[in-house]
């Protein structure tokens, strides 16, 4: 069943059921339709999946084999990691507490952390979608409270995506909990582009990094001396807010994004060995996207009844 959520002279705006989500209404895919640009949103994970602002290619890579599925995030997109990026080091903390301690507090096998938190695999809500010759401004919320034992805080997400010649998105993260919280967070930028082979990122030369590969627990830091590579497997935090410019050699294009209130870029490629054990990497897939990520993946202070705020802007251009 198809919607029509908002027709003006500017957009249109219609609404489609998956099939796959067809128990309940509201796992929706947006599409959106404007002048300057086209671009499809799934309500679960709050997720823009497609982005092709008019006279481009999409910007962003989505996984053919992508899992539409409760209980699992959607390979592609932006998706967003919150309220923890990574594994969350606190499920380990908790872990040798309970062997210092003797207490049974070990967190039991439902209740382990989801890789990049939880936010990505609930369904969010419609706040507001309008549309004027610029583009579609479309406001999704997300709320909740005791969603995980590492998380309990009543909080209120509010994702902001402004959508037209660029894609503006602002994350505001509200403490609704009289308790002082913690958050680590990304927007997992999945960008389209003909090759990692064929792409520079010369913003992250000179930047130090830490290394995921090398180190598990993330604590060397290294300086970027040469070019960045994206071939193969990569996976790394540089440690800088800079703007930073993804130019593809083949593609003739340029991608520009800058940052708000972001400690990191994360510089993310599966590489061929380990996409082919990913159920949702479609065969060669991971030859067809690099991730560059606005993050914060250290723990940031939520205070109790606060709001904070992060974003990013993308902006595409043509070099031919
Ligand atoms: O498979 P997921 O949970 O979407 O994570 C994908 C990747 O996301 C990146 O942000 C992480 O740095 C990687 O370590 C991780 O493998």
């Amino acid at each position: 069943m198809t919607t029509i959520l908002l027709a003006n002279n500017f957009a249109q705006v219609t609404s489609t059921n998956l099939h796959h989500f067809s128990e309940v209404e509201r796992f929706a895919q947006l599409t959106i339709s404007h002048a300057h640009c086209q671009a499809n949103i799934s309500l679960y994970g709050g997720q823009l999946l497609s982005f092709q602002p008019t006279g481009h290619k999409d910007v962003l890579w989505l996984s053919k084999q992508a899992s539409y599925q409760t209980g699992k995030a959607i390979r592609g997109g932006i998706p967003l990691c919150w309220p923890w990026f990574g594994a969350n080091d606190k499920a380990d903390n908790q872990a040798s507490n309970t062997l210092s301690t003797g207490l049974n507090t070990e967190l039991s096998s439902q209740q382990k952390p989801v890789n990049h938190g939880f936010a990505r695999q609930l369904p969010w809500s419609i706040e507001s979608i309008s549309a004027d010759e610029q583009g579609v401004t479309l406001v999704l919320s997300l709320t909740g409270e005791d969603q995980h034992p590492l998380w309990p805080n009543a909080y209120k997400l509010t994702q902001t995506l402004f959508l037209g010649q660029q894609l503006k998105h602002v994350l505001a993260m509200s403490n609704l909990s009289q308790q002082d919280a913690q958050y680590s967070a990304a927007l997992h930028n999945y960008f389209a582009v003909s090759n990692p082979a064929n792409v520079s990122i010369d913003t992250l030369t000179g930047v130090s990094y830490s290394d995921k590969l090398s180190d598990k627990k993330v604590k060397a830091l290294s300086i970027q001396q040469q070019a960045v590579s994206c071939v193969g497997e990569i996976d790394r935090e540089y440690h800088s807010s800079a703007k930073m410019t993804i130019v593809d050699n083949l593609w003739q294009r340029q991608i520009d994004i800058v940052s708000h209130h972001c400690q990191q870029w994360v510089l993310w490629n599966p590489g061929v060995a380990l996409a082919n054990t990913m159920a949702d990497i479609h065969q060669g897939g991971e030859q067809e996207y690099v991730c560059l990520e606005a993050a914060n993946t250290r723990w940031q202070a939520l205070p109790a009844g606060e709001t904070v705020v992060i974003s990013q802007e993308i902006n595409v251009t043509n070099l031919d």
